[in-house]
């Protein structure tokens, strides 16, 4: 098929995708005087029989990266914004369904968040610095939904030892019984659901489909929770009790990955001072940091959520 157009080099053409990425979309819902905002950062990356334009610049199999930054504005219009995943998985199943020569449409979120002030109704202030993400691919039959929170910046003032390591003769880090224990959150859970088994084209979609904007509430919550109430003797270990609590939680979600910064708070020598510093003042050291990264699954499901990204 696409022997004839690629030229004579000693050179296969590799995966490959494309699309419009980071596409801004606000959408505001008026119920009255009382407003609604979705904010939300959408990228698109198609994938399919793209080797000719690659080999030859014939453009006949691509639908212009414009037309799918297009798609993303219509469709909040027309469809609205439920929430990310549901609007992620409405635009993949549209560009694989409707373009033959697509065979694989991957969507990428991110989503601000925003809480009303005053009683206006229609008056916002941007909620914290952490955002929602979610990743919705569709190759034709099965979706695959990754959803999660980045840049989420938790401490606990004790509750925090780290002791008992394996030592060399480099090794200088004191054994500590009581350490603040910082990080910036980097989360991402895969749900079960694939979308098979439900009916198409009747409007009624994601019949089937998880509680999308309740479950990351929960799973926020469940986060916070684990790292809150866990006697943490390391990092690794508040991770796991993390990924786990929110597995336990949740029939419909497999797998958790976390990525941890263990954002350092060293204890200041206050002694050239004639002070003590009694676990009270601390610098907060912002790099080298400790990178503690790891997924939880659930009993028998399989590792799919990438570990480089
Ligand atoms: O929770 C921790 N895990 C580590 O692996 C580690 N290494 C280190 O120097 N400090 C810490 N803290």
């Amino acid at each position: 098929m696409t022997a004839d157009s690629r030229p004579a080099r000693p050179t296969l053409l590799g995966q490959n995708q494309y699309g419009k990425a980071e596409n801004r979309v606000v959408r505001i819902v008026r119920d009255g005087a009382t407003h609604r905002i979705k904010d939300l950062n959408v990228s698109v990356a198609l994938s399919g029989a793209m080797d000719d334009v690659h080999y030859s610049g014939s453009n006949a199999n691509v639908l212009p990266t414009d037309t799918t930054k297009n798609t993303v504005f219509a469709f909040a219009k027309e469809h609205g914004i439920e929430s990310a995943e549901a609007f992620g998985v409405h635009l993949a199943r549209h560009f694989v369904t409707s373009q033959e020569q697509i065979h694989r449409a991957r969507i990428r979120i991110e989503e601000y968040g925003w809480e009303r002030i005053g009683a206006t109704g229609h008056s916002f202030a941007r909620t914290g610095q952490e955002t929602r993400t979610t990743e919705i691919t569709f190759d034709g039959r099965g979706f695959q939904v990754i959803s999660g929170l980045k840049d989420l910046v938790v401490l606990n003032s004790t509750d925090s030892e780290f002791w008992g390591y394996a030592k060399d003769e480099y090794t200088t880090l004191k054994e500590t019984h009581d350490r603040i224990l910082a990080t910036e959150v980097t989360a991402r859970w895969r749900f079960s659901w694939t979308g098979e088994d439900e009916t198409e084209g009747d409007g009624a979609e994601n019949g089937d489909a998880p509680a999308w904007e309740e479950t990351y509430a929960q799973v926020r919550g469940h986060l916070l929770e684990a790292f809150a109430g866990t006697y943490s003797l390391s990092l690794q270990q508040t991770l796991y009790a993390m990924g786990s609590r929110v597995i336990e939680h949740h029939a419909g979600i497999d797998e958790v990955r976390l990525s941890l910064p263990n954002k350092h708070h060293f204890l200041v020598d206050l002694e050239p001072f004639g002070l003590k510093n009694d676990n009270e003042v601390y610098v907060a050291a912002d790099r080298p940091y400790g990178l503690i990264e790891g997924t939880v699954l659930r009993d028998g499901a399989e590792a799919r959520i990438p570990v480089t990204d």
